[in-house]
């Protein structure tokens, strides 16, 4: 498999790390001996990509799909932050080539929003409230993860994501969630799901103990992705149940 890489960051450089022989590209904006500057430099290549993973910003999104549209080349799409309508243009851009977006490319968030699935149907006597911890390099708050979290939990319950409490004079509603984003330090990436009863807690955590866990989350998706059709897969749609093996 040939991929390129877009966005040689804290957390694009391990895609390099652990698939050095795969990555014939790399395209990011600030150039060095070993990267390229733009989609036009890539173009003028003589090398194809079977695929592209994408760790950059939300800015540099039309470029990405421009070119993969324009060359039919799939999209591993990994970059967090983006709007409503950038995520509409990725799932019009999808009607014609593979796209895996996913806000976290851990299979175990994957494993997180099952037990979500089983378990807040069952928690309607619970308080919920989602809690994340991240780097202080990180730009977006709060982090795509726990807005997918929040998602796969509204599938089940009803609940309105409240965002800042810090002016607030009253208690909480009974279906709000309450969405508290940390910074400092190196941290990988935790997110929390805690589910307040009386008397007892029930928390579901998810810890990235390195950055490697989503760089090889991504080349594992570029490799299943490159066998479909187009359309616009997630972390729960690209893999069958076989394939959960793929983040050992
Ligand atoms: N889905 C997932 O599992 C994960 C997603 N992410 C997401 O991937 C993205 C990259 O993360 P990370 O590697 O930690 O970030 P970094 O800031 O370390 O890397 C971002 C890369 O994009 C480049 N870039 C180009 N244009 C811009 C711009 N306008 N603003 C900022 N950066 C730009 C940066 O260049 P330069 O070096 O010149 O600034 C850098 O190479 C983030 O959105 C992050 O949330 C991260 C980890 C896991
Ligand atoms: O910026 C990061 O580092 C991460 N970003 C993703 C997010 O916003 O959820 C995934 C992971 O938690 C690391």
């Amino acid at each position: 498999m040939k991929l390129a890489l877009h966005g040689y960051g804290a957390t694009g450089q391990y895609v390099v790390e652990l698939a050095p022989q795969s990555v014939v590209a790399i395209v990011d904006r600030t150039k060095s001996s070993d990267t390229i500057a733009s989609y036009a430099e890539l173009t003028e290549m003589s090398e194809t990509v079977d695929a592209i993973i994408d760790f950059s910003h939300p800015s540099l999104l039309p470029d990405l799909l421009a070119y993969g549209l324009a060359t039919k080349t799939p999209l591993v799409i990994a970059t967090t932050g983006f709007s409503e309508a950038e995520l509409a243009s990725i799932k019009d851009a999808a009607k014609e080539i593979p796209i895996f977006q996913s806000y976290n490319m851990s299979y175990g968030i994957a494993m997180v929003q099952q037990l979500l699935k089983t378990l807040v149907p069952l928690a309607g006597a619970y308080d919920i409230e989602l809690l994340e911890k991240h780097h202080n390099q990180k730009v977006d708050a709060p982090s795509g993860t726990a807005e997918l979290l929040l998602q796969t939990i509204q599938t089940a319950r009803d609940v309105t994501p409240v965002y800042d409490r810090s002016q607030t004079r009253q208690k909480r509603e009974t279906n709000e969630i309450g969405m508290h984003a940390m910074r400092g330090g190196t941290i990988f990436g935790e997110h929390e799901v805690l589910f307040a009863g009386v008397d007892e807690l029930i928390e579901i955590k998810h810890t990235a103990l390195s950055k490697k866990v989503f760089a090889s989350g991504a080349i594992k998706a570029a490799e299943a992705l490159i066998q479909k059709t187009a359309g616009l897969y997630t972390l729960e749609t690209l893999y069958t149940q076989e394939d959960s093996h793929v983040t050992h």
